[in-house]
């Protein structure tokens, strides 16, 4: 499969920066979402796991066809939760049905990073919406419920090393998990919409207890009410991962660079992008004083 990327010669960067503000000033304004937690987190990972369902062994999934608008793709149970992300989108799509679905998610959840105070995430345009004859099966998303080796082969599928697979896990310092989206829960009072190293911070120095929660799925619980997934915890308990947790969680620039570079590696996997082909870096609203 081949997905090349469509150059739009009468889109430039203002108008994807106009998109990009209108989301950032919706995330600002509609802020006692989920507890005041707001709509950052939820909108990157919507960007998230419209990509993770890429597959490098035939190339398909992933980003380019926007195929998460789709029934098939926004019912699977991995996807709970998000409808709250793509109903936030959809007055923004409306209103510039120009863009690509693939585009907009993408473009949300850059927008999501960079208004948290997180590192720039360069962006290139030119996803196509595909027919929904092209989504992908259930079941490409990862299942939480699992250790070391489990994460490293499911990083695999999407070309990412133990370096890329650490930082793009690191984005679980926003949010956090709902009980009813995913059998989790927590952290209690700690879920942050700031963007920093703390995970990997938390992951070191936490005393983490594994708890078996109400519907059966093990979780880390620490004292002060923070947790983490297995497949989060796993990071500690790999020697290579666990060093690349440490080098993240004493050096916030570094970890702020390999998640620039793995996200829009997971946001553009599967696309070809043709010479030429623009690539931007959007100014937050802060930064253009609004
Ligand atoms: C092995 C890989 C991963 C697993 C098993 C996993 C699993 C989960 C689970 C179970 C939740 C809670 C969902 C809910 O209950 O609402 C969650 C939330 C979240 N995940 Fe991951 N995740 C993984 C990787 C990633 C990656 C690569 C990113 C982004 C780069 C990401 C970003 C997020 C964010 C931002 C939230 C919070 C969403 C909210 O607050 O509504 N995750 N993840
Ligand atoms: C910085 C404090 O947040 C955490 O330690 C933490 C750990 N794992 C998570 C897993 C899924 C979603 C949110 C998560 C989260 N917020």
């Amino acid at each position: 499969i081949v997905h090349i990327a469509a150059l739009n010669k009468d889109r430039k960067i203002d108008d994807y920066q106009r998109i990009y503000n209108k989301i950032a000033e919706k995330i600002r304004e509609e802020d006692e979402y989920d507890g005041y937690i707001g709509y950052g987190p939820i909108l990157v990972r919507l960007g998230w796991h419209s990509s993770g369902t890429y597959d490098k062994t035939n190339n398909s999934g992933g980003s380019y066809g926007g195929t998460y608008r789709f029934k098939l793709e926004s019912s699977d149970p991995s996807n709970n939760g998000l409808q709250n992300a793509a109903k936030f989108l959809d007055p923004i799509y409306k209103e510039f049905n120009w863009i690509s679905h693939g585009d907009l998610y993408t473009l949300g959840a850059v927008c999501a990073v960079q208004e948290a105070q997180g590192p720039k995430i360069p962006w290139r345009p030119g996803r196509v919406d595909l027919p929904e004859t092209e989504t992908p099966a259930n079941g490409r998303l990862p299942d939480a419920n699992n250790g070391a080796d489990y994460v490293r082969n499911f990083y695999a599928r999407l070309r990412m090393n133990d370096r890329e697979a650490v930082a793009l896990t690191g984005a679980h310092c926003l949010g956090r998990t709902h009980y009813k989206n995913s059998g989790f829960d927590g952290p209690w009072g700690a879920a942050s919409n700031s963007f920093t190293n703390e995970f990997f911070v938390n992951l070191l120095n936490e005393q983490w207890k594994l708890e078996k929660n109400k519907s059966g799925n093990y979780q880390y619980d620490s004292p002060k009410g923070y947790m983490m997934l297995k497949t989060d915890y796993a990071l500690i308990q790999d020697p290579s991962y666990l060093k690349i947790v440490k080098e993240f969680a004493n050096d916030e620039a570094s970890f702020f660079k390999e998640f620039a570079s793995s996200f829009q590696k997971l946001l553009e996997n599967g696309i070809d992008y043709p010479k030429g082909a623009p690539q931007y870096i959007f100014k937050t609203l802060d930064e253009q004083d609004i």
